[in-house]
């Protein structure tokens, strides 16, 4: 037989620049065709002895090619792709490909229709790169000829069109979209990201990494689960580098990581229930099917959510509990969602996180807690309870509830609750002050680096500061500046509805020394948006991962032109007078309120110079940001990354803007009689006088 990629029986590692194998690793040639050519630019990693003639890996949609000019049967237990997959499949894609120490089984052979259409859409691109010898990148993906170049605002849309986002939905509205929250991150994110990630990975690897247990992520589910894609060095995001050089490039050279624990970190969690009562399998999907894969040892979950989802697959096998099918749309359960709170005032504060509680969400696929199944359901909530609860032997249980959801699309929540066992109010402890949750609202997933984030963004606020929050979800970041930064106004403003009573709820938390007036506000903030800003010095944005909606670009950059005294500002038109318009008056009286006792000046015509931006989404914070600047309405001051995901590529980002251009740093101000005076040009004059200059920087305490 024609030698081909398959039949060696060397192992190594594949350069993923310049194709060819590391040592150690036997000399095999590579066939620049397809696999191959995957290998070559994205994967950078190859067990050759894994495949075989006539096997293929079972992440690959693309068969392997002999050296004969014949391929090799792909995969056909890889579902076809769905009809919008296929679509998306017209753009080219990369896939994720294998890593040694990866379990893999091998599958039957055939090929499906569909896959030959993939294959069809791929080859060429994937051929353009290797005559090019290009790495792709997400911009090269989305060239496209210059008459057809789409507008900023086409862009955005473009670019985050699959975004998935299901705190826009309530009320059992629906969402074609696959996956819902940072646990599911949307599929073209996932094959940019795959680039560099993979070629960081391989390198780590090709370079004899010997691993290091405090940074490694060792779960045994990494090669087939979606949730992670890096498995090595979780402190040091790939993503990194290439937001050093952009925050270095625009006056921000001291961007830094703040990384916390680096497993058990995520606190939230949503997974799908699949499989048969007999054998229930509860996890995440295989990248791109919908295959379950079981996570019972997830490395990220915090053990209680591991430890909760052991009760919750009891409770399915004695029970006789039916999971989703999805094909037939049959069956009573179809997902779980975990959230932990690790605020229990009863335990020590050091113990709090390790012996958090979870909150179960069960996604019972019926119209109500009315229907047939009820009773099964009240059963498996009892089970769950009695064996979770505070008196039994694993007591992680903070509630049970019910949610219900008969949809046939793969949006996970429906909009009917229930709670159905222990207590029904969840809090959690962030920034200072209590937080209320209903299982309905949005909350950060990894609560111990939302902390540090929220400790830093204290820094950056000035005490009695007045405070609008867009995208402001449950209040926690408002509540908190509120509490400590003495703030005479607070702000919040947020469109899904459910976060209104919680919000209540945690005002009657606050310390009583708080004397802000705070106030949250049920309102799309893409509705006419300036009627937020005006009478606030901060303003602070905390948009989903698709970034800033378009109009609140246009009003922060109309809100910076204003507090400028710049009369004529862009897109002024849109925004006359809309405090007249009945929706933004019902929005502004309908909310929660909580008066204060301080008087200050009246805030018309005050405008915010601060802009606090936390964002989630490295692609869409990259466009935003250059809108904001544009025209210097904004500039950028500081800028700091949290590892809010680690196994994953992406990274929360807290940056900081004023108002206007950015202007020289003041000079240094020096005490009377310290023999300095301060202005910049006697620093001119220290500069020319070196020792003078080592002098003063010695005085002052510069390095
Ligand atoms: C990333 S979350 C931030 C929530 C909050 N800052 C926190 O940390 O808990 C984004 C929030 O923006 C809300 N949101 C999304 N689009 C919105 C819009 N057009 N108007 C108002 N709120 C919106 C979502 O419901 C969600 O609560």
């Amino acid at each position: 037989m024609a030698s081909s990629l398959c039949s060696k029986s060397v192992s190594g590692f594949l350069n993923s620049t310049t194709s060819t194998l590391l040592p150690n690793s036997g000399n095999l040639t590579l066939q620049k065709a397809c696999h191959g050519l995957q290998l070559q630019t994205r994967v950078g990693v190859y067990e050759t002895q894994r495949h075989s003639p006539g096997k293929t890996c079972l992440k690959c949609t693309a068969g392997l090619h002999m050296q004969d000019g014949s391929s090799l049967p792909k995969n056909p237990r890889r579902r076809p792709p769905s009809e919008d997959v296929r679509r998306k499949d017209t753009e080219p894609k990369l896939h994720r490909g294998w890593y040694p120490g990866q379990r893999t089984q091998p599958p039957p052979e055939g090929n499906t229709p569909a896959e030959k259409d993939s294959e069809a859409t791929e080859l060429p691109f994937l051929r353009k790169l290797i005559s090019n010898d290009e790495t792709p990148t997400r911009t090269q993906h989305y060239r496209r000829p210059k008459s057809s170049q789409p507008s900023a605002g086409q862009r955005r849309e473009f670019l985050f069109d699959a975004e998935d986002n299901d705190e826009f939905l309530s009320d059992g509205e629906e969402d074609s979209d696959d996956e819902e929250d940072g646990h599911f991150e949307d599929v073209e994110d996932r094959h940019f990201e795959d680039v560099e990630v993979d070629q960081f990975v391989a390198e780590r690897r090709a370079a004899h990494y010997l691993g290091n247990p405090d940074t490694d992520l060792n779960c045994k589910h990494f090669s087939r689960c979606s949730g992670c894609v890096i498995d090595v060095s979780l402190d040091q995001p790939p993503v990194m580098n290439e937001a050093r050089a952009y925050f270095a490039g625009r006056g921000v050279p001291s961007f830094s990581l703040a990384s916390g624990s680096l497993v058990e970190w995520r606190c939230r969690a949503k997974l799908a229930v699949r499989g048969t009562a007999e054998n229930p399998q509860i996890g995440l999907f295989e990248e791109g099917t919908h295959s379950i894969v079981d996570i019972p040892s997830c490395r990220t979950h915090h053990p209680s959510i591991n430890d909760a989802v052991k009760l919750v697959k009891q409770a399915i096998r004695d029970l006789g509990v039916q999971p989703y099918d999805e094909n037939r749309h049959t069956g009573e359960l179809r997902y779980v969602q975990m959230v932990v709170t690790t605020l229990n005032t009863s335990i020590p504060v050091e113990e709090r996180y390790a012996r958090g509680k979870v909150q179960i969400s069960l996604v019972w696929n019926a119209r109500d807690s009315d229907s047939v199944q009820d009773d099964k359901l009240r059963k498996m909530a009892e089970m769950i309870w009695r064996r979770g609860n505070s008196k039994a032997d694993l007591p992680i249980v903070h509630s049970v509830w019910a949610n219900f959801q008969t949809s046939r699309t793969n949006v996970i929540l429906g909009g009917r609750w229930r709670h159905l066992m222990g207590e029904s109010e969840l809090w959690e402890r962030v920034g200072g002050v209590d937080i209320a949750f209903t299982p309905a609202s949005f909350g950060q997933a990894n609560t111990q680096a939302f902390e540090a984030l929220l400790r830093r963004m204290q820094k950056v606020v000035k005490v009695g500061s007045r405070v609008v929050e867009l995208y402001a979800g449950v209040g926690a970041i408002g509540l908190s500046l509120a509490a400590t930064r003495k703030c005479r106004v607070v702000k919040c403003v947020e469109v899904n509805k459910e976060a209104k009573p919680v919000f209540e709820r945690s005002l009657t938390r606050l310390p009583p020394s708080v004397n802000a007036e705070i106030s949250w506000h049920c309102a799309d903030v893409s509705v006419s948006p300036i009627n937020w800003l005006e009478g606030s010095d901060v303003v602070i944005v905390d948009p989903p991962r698709k970034g800033l909606d378009l109009p609140v670009v246009e009003a922060l950059r109309l809100a910076a032109f204003r507090g400028l005294g710049k009369k004529k500002a862009p897109s002024s038109k849109t925004t006359e007078k809309v405090e007249k318009r009945p929706w933004i008056v019902r929005a502004k009286q309908s909310g929660v309120h909580k008066e204060g006792t301080l008087d200050w000046e009246e805030d018309d015509g005050v405008w915010p110079g601060t802009l606090i931006y936390v964002s989630c989404g490295w692609q869409a914070f990259k466009l935003d940001h250059d809108a904001l600047v544009e025209g210097n309405a904004w500039h950028l001051d500081t800028a700091h990354a949290f590892n809010f995901f680690p196994g994953t590529n992406s990274i929360e980002i807290l940056a900081v803007f004023k108002r206007g251009k950015k202007l020289p740093k003041k000079p240094v101000k020096v005490k009377k009689g310290s023999g300095v005076r301060s202005s910049s040009a006697k620093s001119l004059r220290f500069t020319k006088a070196g020792t003078r200059l080592a002098h003063l920087n010695e005085k002052l305490g510069n390095p």
